[in-house]
């Protein structure tokens, strides 16, 4: 059953999104898959479109993925994943999760489609923020989304959506998929939309999840899919878009931190003359680059480094100081070799 908005959907955007209403990506941008043959779209089309599972989490771009699909003539359900318990949370109730599950069910009633309600808390906590915590003691600063989309969204979410009977799993990444014309394995490109692209957070997604993968926002910028929202008048159309690690919601890192981590105060070293500047909270607080905030100096200074072993967080003053820029990183546990 169709959305009774969808009648007159993006009339004013119909030539313009003829590609992605056609769900042709090729056709929108042949040159940027570098010689490939297509971007993931058109792979389900023989006679009929197929069924797709649209990962639903309560945003715009999640909205009009699904929109999207069911115009390109898929036959599409939501699944919705709850990942976190914010009932459990010291102070409760800054998880945004189950907004983003009414505003996912507002969305999916305007489309007439079906959303299922999947629970993923314990592979989350042992899968994702196990980790995610244990690397903040080394001295880290990870990336939990990269860890959520390798071992949760596109493993067992995507494989239960599978047994649900999609053929494929969709999600509002700005990312792209094309299947090299000589054969090889699915390769991961850029989403066209350089402010927005998210295909760093899907590389360690392995390349055999992506043949089961749709990312019809490959080829949008993201003021496209606010005017698609707009013009469909979809309910999710003006939210802000999520920022920041979404089980911290509204709180204060630190104190987030705090609670997971154990934090053991210790000195700042200005590492221009190694002057003691102060004491920290923690080393698991601060990342390069951030604001130190030390108490009793109104000067700003700037985390340049960490030393884990002596507990000691080396700070530069100024935004500018040459200590804060530099050309080499070093990265670690990367997995998927097929980005471009
Ligand atoms: N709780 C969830 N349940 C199902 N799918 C999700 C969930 N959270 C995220 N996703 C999927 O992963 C995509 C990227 O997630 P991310 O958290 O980066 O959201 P976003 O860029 O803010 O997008 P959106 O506007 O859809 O919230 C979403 O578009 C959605 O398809």
């Amino acid at each position: 059953m169709m959305g009774h908005g969808g009648r007159g959907l993006v009339r004013p955007f119909k030539r313009v999104f003829a590609h992605v209403l056609k769900g042709d990506g090729a056709a929108w941008d042949p040159t940027s898959c570098g010689g490939f043959a297509s971007s993931g779209f058109s792979t389900l089309s023989q006679g009929r479109r197929g069924v797709v599972a649209v990962g639903m989490s309560g945003g715009v771009d999640s909205s009009v993925a699904a929109l999207l699909l069911q115009r390109q003539g898929y036959e599409v359900f939501g699944v919705y994943m709850r990942n976190w318990d914010s009932r459990d949370e010291a102070g409760g109730g800054h998880c945004t999760a189950d907004q983003d599950y009414e505003d996912s069910q507002r969305v999916c009633k305007h489309l007439g489609i079906k959303l299922h309600h999947l629970d993923y808390q314990k592979q989350y906590w042992t899968q994702v923020f196990e980790t995610f915590t244990q690397k903040f003691a080394m001295g880290l600063t990870p990336n939990p989304d990269l860890a959520c989309n390798q071992h949760i969204k596109f493993d067992a979410l995507l494989e239960n959506a599978l047994q649900m009977g999609a053929d494929k799993l969709a999600t509002g990444h700005y990312a792209r998929l094309c299947q090299p014309q000589s054969g090889g394995p699915v390769q991961l490109l850029r989403g066209i939309d350089e402010n927005k692209d998210q295909s760093y957070f899907l590389a360690n997604v392995g390349a055999d999840a992506f043949e089961k993968v749709l990312f019809p926002l490959g080829t949008l910028t993201k003021a496209d899919v606010r005017n698609l929202a707009v013009s469909e008048g979809l309910v999710t159309a003006t939210k802000r878009s999520s920022a920041g690690i979404c089980f911290v919601g509204r709180r204060d890192f630190r104190d987030f931190i705090s609670e997971y981590v154990e934090m053991k105060p210790g000195p700042f070293v200005c590492v221009d003359g190694n002057s003691h500047l102060g004491t920290h909270t923690g080393i698991a607080a601060y990342t390069h680059g951030q604001r130190a905030g030390i108490s009793g100096v109104p000067k700003p200074f700037y985390v340049v480094g960490k030393n884990v072993e002596n507990n000691t967080v080396f700070v530069a003053p100024g935004a500018d100081h040459p200590a804060l820029f530099c050309t080499s990183a070093v990265a670690g546990t990367v997995r998927n070799s097929s980005c471009v």
